[in-house]
């Protein structure tokens, strides 16, 4: 998370609402459909909302249920837990009772997509909580599973309670109503080694880089066909149908590496991570405006802290009416930065350092619970016990003060 200080230092142009809703899927997906892996969205109602924003994690019956979590000291529930042989309140356990509707849209749309998919909010996938799920990633093949990891995910908390924080409008502006929606991704086998996150500043292409943090050896050789490939997708696809100048976006390259997916957009914001590099270096890095024709030289423009927009846009175009230069000719001369992680990098993470394990469990936890399939859940269950004592004894000691 950034700091106050960092906020302040660093000089984006301002973010504001409107930049935030172009980044969510709703809102960008329909122009891109064509470009991006299968997907479905489906619209949320506030029940559904109020569910995943609600405590606790209790699951809707599934049909053939069995009080899974039998001693459940997880705080995870699956509602045919509570289930009473005189009860005629069943349907106040069930959770989904609510929202019946969307429990069966998103059955019907994970057979649609082939049985297994792939989830996000709005913005935010629920990476960070894949330790939870018996698959040990965001594969879901139930509404459940996706219920479990949405429920689980800080992520997901995210866009349902801080979409708008730190938007430069925040105080002047109401916040917009937010359409939320589930998007259900057809489950597709990733190689996370080819997706790269690509940075847009005033409508040019300049950085690019691992999504992964680990190396990958061979994609070095592959570096220039890659680089090309992902630009004259960007400016066929991307450059001037984007609504805004300044966005991030990450793409896939599935083998043979001459196709690309969009899989996603983010804000030109603080809140987006810049990977290996720094935002402090893509604010500020050197753009060519226009190659001097009578030189082999490139003037360089580099960004003023704060405009990062409508200056350098004007400047191109007085530079390209007074020497009659085309954008084609600054592409041939100048390439965006293409950032790989490097062996020795100090980015680099080490095959077996989990990412996002700010939002798991203690690393002895995760590390015990390598030795076997499933295993996590029950180490979760353990966990949440011990928060639980934890919780107990704090009590106890506060109040023997
Ligand atoms: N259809 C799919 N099938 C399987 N995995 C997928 C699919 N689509 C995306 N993923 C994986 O999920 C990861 C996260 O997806 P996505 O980029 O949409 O999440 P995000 O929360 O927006 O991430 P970030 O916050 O880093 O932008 C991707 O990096 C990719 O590895």
């Amino acid at each position: 998370m950034a700091t106050h200080d960092t906020l302040q230092t660093l000089p984006f142009p301002p973010v504001t609402k409107q930049h935030i809703l172009n980044c969510s899927y709703h809102n960008w997906h329909p122009k891109y459909r064509a470009i991006t892996p299968k997907a479905r969205l489906i619209p949320l109602p506030s029940a559904f909302l109020d569910y995943l924003r609600s405590d606790g994690i209790v699951l809707p019956p599934e049909a053939g249920d069995e009080p899974s979590w039998s001693d459940n000291d997880s705080g995870i529930f699956s509602a045919a837990d509570n289930h009473h042989d005189d009860d005629d309140d069943d349907e106040s356990l069930d959770p989904s009772a609510n929202w019946r509707d969307t429990h069966e849209a998103i059955e019907r749309t994970i057979e649609e997509l082939g049985g297994k998919v792939a989830p996000k909010l709005n913005w935010s996938a629920p990476k960070d909580a894949t330790w939870i799920a018996a698959t040990n990633s965001m594969e879901c093949r139930t509404p459940n599973d996706i219920y479990l990891l949405l429920k689980s995910s800080d992520f997901v908390t995210h866009d349902l309670a801080h979409a708008f924080d730190d938007t430069a409008d925040q105080s002047t502006a109401p916040d917009p109503e937010i359409a939320y929606h589930l998007v259900l991704r057809k489950w597709i086998t990733l190689n996370p080694s080819v997706e790269f996150r690509c940075f847009v500043r005033n409508r040019r292409l300049i950085a690019l880089c691992q999504r992964d943090l680990n190396h990958f050896d061979f994609l070095f050789n592959m570096q220039d066909k890659l680089r090309d490939t992902i630009q004259d997708f960007f400016d066929a696809k991307l450059r001037d149908t984007f609504p805004d100048a300044n966005f991030t976006f990450d793409v896939y390259t599935p083998p043979p590496h001459d196709k690309v997916w969009v899989i996603d957009f983010n804000p030109w914001a603080i809140r987006t991570d810049p990977l290996i590099f720094s935002w402090m270096e893509l604010l500020t890095m050197e753009v060519p405006i226009v190659p001097a024709p009578e030189e082999t030289t490139v003037r360089l423009w580099i960004a003023e802290p704060g405009d990062v927009g409508g200056q350098a846009s004007a400047a191109i175009e007085e530079a390209q009416d007074e020497e009659d230069i085309d954008d084609d000719d600054i592409e041939e001369i100048w390439q965006p930065e293409f950032r790989l992680v490097r062996r020795d990098d100090p980015e680099a993470y080490g095959f077996a350092t989990p990412q996002y394990s700010a939002h798991k469990l203690p690393k002895d936890v995760v590390d015990a619970s390598r030795g076997g399939e499933g295993q996590l859940r029950e180490f979760a269950m353990q966990w949440e016990q011990a928060q639980k004592l934890a919780e107990q004894q704090r009590a106890e000691d506060s109040e023997d003060d």
